[in-house]
């Protein structure tokens, strides 16, 4: 065990997702191998409430928890960070696209690209879960010229296991006997979740399943529109599940993912399967030693090249809006 803690930064620490997120980290879900030290970044006004949910850190007595620090200025709180979780920023409520708080959220991203250039540790990985997460990614990504692309990744793991968990009930198999499942572009309704490469018990999915039909009106809109269904029903959007995804995808990004199969992460493209260069888009990815890779060499049929084509048509414009809003 090594005793040096690892800091972990999350925004957004007394939000929704905050109070599940925070709990779950300390008490060892992303490492039992190592402490952690959390640094908890906040507006202001929410400094107060944020007070509160330290007390109750404390009273959990959590024996890898090895210190935390609360703050409104992330240039003190990213200081020697190891990870940032990017969680602070604007939900949206019943009736919007994530691509709605653009500009509300974005200029959150400038700021904290900027002091996580100046100040987090040299190995830094930063994970952005706040929405829309693809293009506050890229924004946090390009206001930090200092710190490699890849270290920057947006969360899809939560279309991930959302689109795992739904194809375990359609085939009856066990969640664990689901693998190389793949999230493709915009963590948003055009994302495209696919059934073609992935696997039910080592057999091809959609063949498994072997229902276009279902796999076409009812696993993809279901998976990709999941986010508005928890907020009609909850009121407020997802936020156990998400803070579970952030840690799953920040888990295997620091650790590695399984062997045999792959998660999905969106991270910045070089141009593979036909992704415009610099967009952040997610792709299947394996990881190890705090590298991902993407998976090379998956056919894509004309199917899956449309879905493919049109969230990542959306990234673009997404890009071009904040561009034009001089946030990149
Ligand atoms: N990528 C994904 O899969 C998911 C993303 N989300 C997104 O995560 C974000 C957070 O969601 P919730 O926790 O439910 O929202 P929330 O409104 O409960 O909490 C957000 C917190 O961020 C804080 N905040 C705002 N500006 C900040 C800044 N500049 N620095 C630090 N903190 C700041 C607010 O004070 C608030 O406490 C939203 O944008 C939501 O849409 C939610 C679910 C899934
Ligand atoms: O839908 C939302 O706004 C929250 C979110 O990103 C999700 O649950 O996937």
């Amino acid at each position: 065990m090594t005793t040096t803690p690892l800091k972990v930064a999350v925004t957004g620490a007394a939000g929704q997702i905050g109070y599940s997120l925070l709990f779950r980290l300390a008490s060892g879900a992303l490492t039992s191998e190592r402490p952690i030290e959390l640094r908890l970044l906040e507006i202001t006004p929410a400094l107060k409430a944020l007070e509160g949910v330290v007390m109750e850190l404390d009273d959990c007595a959590f024996p890898g928890l090895a210190g935390v620090e609360i703050g409104d200025d992330p240039e003190k709180i990213f200081d020697g960070v190891n990870l940032a979780l990017l969680v602070g920023a604007r939900p949206r409520g019943p009736g919007m696209e994530r691509g709605d708080l653009l500009e509300a959220n974005g200029a959150i991203f400038t700021a904290q690209g900027k002091a996580l250039n100046s100040v987090a540790a040299d190995d830094v990985r930063i994970g952005v879960t706040g929405n829309p997460a693809n293009t506050n990614a890229l924004i946090a990504m390009k206001n930090a010229p200092d710190i490699p692309a890849e270290r920057f990744s947006a969360l899809t793991r939560l279309d991930h296991n959302r689109a795992i968990s739904q194809l375990a009930a359609k085939t009856g198999a066990a969640v664990t006997d689901i693998t190389k499942m793949t999230i493709w572009g915009n963590h948003s309704a055009t994302q495209y979740p696919d059934l073609f490469h992935a696997e039910v018990a080592g057999k091809n999915a959609a063949e498994t399943v072997n229902d276009q039909e279902w796999l076409e009106n009812t696993f993809i809109p279901t998976v990709a529109k999941r986010g508005a269904a928890i907020i009609e029903a909850r009121g407020s959007s997802s936020a156990a599940s998400a803070a579970s995804a952030t840690i799953d995808a920040a888990r295997d990004w620091l650790y590695g993912s399984a062997e045999n199969d792959w998660v999905s992460m969106a991270v910045a493209s070089n141009g593979e399967y036909g992704v415009p260069e610099g967009l952040i888009s997610s792709f299947p990815v394996t990881t190890s030693g705090g590298d991902w890779k993407i998976v090379e060499g998956l056919e894509i049929d004309d199917f899956s090249r449309g879905k493919i084509d049109a969230s990542t048509a959306e990234l673009a414009e997404e890009r071009d809006a904040v561009t034009e809003l001089g946030l990149i």
